[in-house]
């Protein structure tokens, strides 16, 4: 057995559970082999998302990064390389980040390149909305916006559902569960953003415009989960969507997200049938 890498995936669930309020329990659910895989995906796109959303580092500065770690994901990954490349960052970046080159080792080599490539592309898209500035203007920036930050997690865990149970899944469907999900989270966050000067709607959307545009995508995200055949997998997507659809209707209903008893009423609905 090797020790380090046990030891690497158990650090893997202790970061997911520190970053994520979302993902860690589905992710838990999951039978052992798929739940480290996703870990460890779901990891390898924190930490570049982590980039993104910094609340210090300058535009420059996440732009050279993830420019950089775009390439380097192309590439049989240079862990020395990765680790120059955050040493003067180190101390502002989190645990998540510091360690994406632990994430990369702990992913089943048959799948770790279609997760490389995906964050590649995740990576470099991101660094193209820093340096817009995040100036969403029509329908098909937020589009490509969403495409980039969330549609590709769903392309990712699509190409993992292929390869561990031979499920075919539609791309589009795929990439609108992502979009739909991060359309809520937009709602959801809209003031805390404006706050920090930054607003992801189109020119002229209101918030109902954001709410068909999440309500539309969450309707094929629904038809995607009606194509998966394995029961784990379905049951790991549910969550998120189910969270998501309580979330657009708490917020209709004028609050601002659920409560913890909501949250866990919902994991319990979906877990239970
Ligand atoms: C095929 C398929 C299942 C597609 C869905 C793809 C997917 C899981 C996209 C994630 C998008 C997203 C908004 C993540 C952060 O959510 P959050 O802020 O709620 O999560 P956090 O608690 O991890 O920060």
């Amino acid at each position: 057995m090797n020790s380090l890498s046990e030891r690497t995936k158990k650090e893997a669930m202790r970061v997911l559970k520190e970053t994520s309020r979302t993902f860690y329990i589905p992710i838990s659910l999951l039978k052992p082999t798929l739940k480290n895989t996703v870990a460890s995906a779901y990891l390898c796109m924190r930490a570049i998302d982590e980039i993104e959303d910094h609340q210090v580092l300058p535009a420059h500065t996440k732009t050279t990064l993830l420019t950089a770690i775009s390439e380097l994901l192309t590439k049989p990954f240079d862990s020395n390389a990765y680790q120059r490349l955050i040493d003067p960052f180190k101390n502002e970046l989190p645990e998540v980040t510091n360690r994406l080159d632990e994430w990369i080792a702990i992913c089943p080599v048959e799948v770790v390149n279609k997760v490389k490539s995906s964050t590649a592309t995740m990576a470099s898209g991101m660094a193209k909305w820093v340096k817009k500035n995040w100036q969403i203007k029509s329908k098909d920036d937020l589009d490509d916006y969403t495409y980039y930050v969330a549609g590709l997690v769903g392309v990712m865990l699509s190409d993992i559902w292929k390869w561990y149970d031979d499920i075919e899944t539609d791309r589009e469907l795929a990439i609108a569960f992502g979009r739909g999900l991060q359309s809520v989270n937009i709602l959801r966050n809209q003031d805390e953003d404006s706050e920090r000067g930054v607003t992801f709607m189109p020119n002229g959307w209101g918030r109902e415009d954001m709410f068909s545009y999440a309500n539309e995508n969450l309707d094929l995200a629904k038809s995607y989960l009606k194509t998966l055949s394995n029961r784990n997998i379905s049951t790991f997507c549910k969550i998120p969507y189910k969270l998501a659809e309580k979330t657009l209707s708490v917020m209709e209903a004028g609050r601002e997200k659920m409560n913890r008893d909501e949250v866990n009423a919902v994991i319990t609905t979906v877990t239970e049938n």
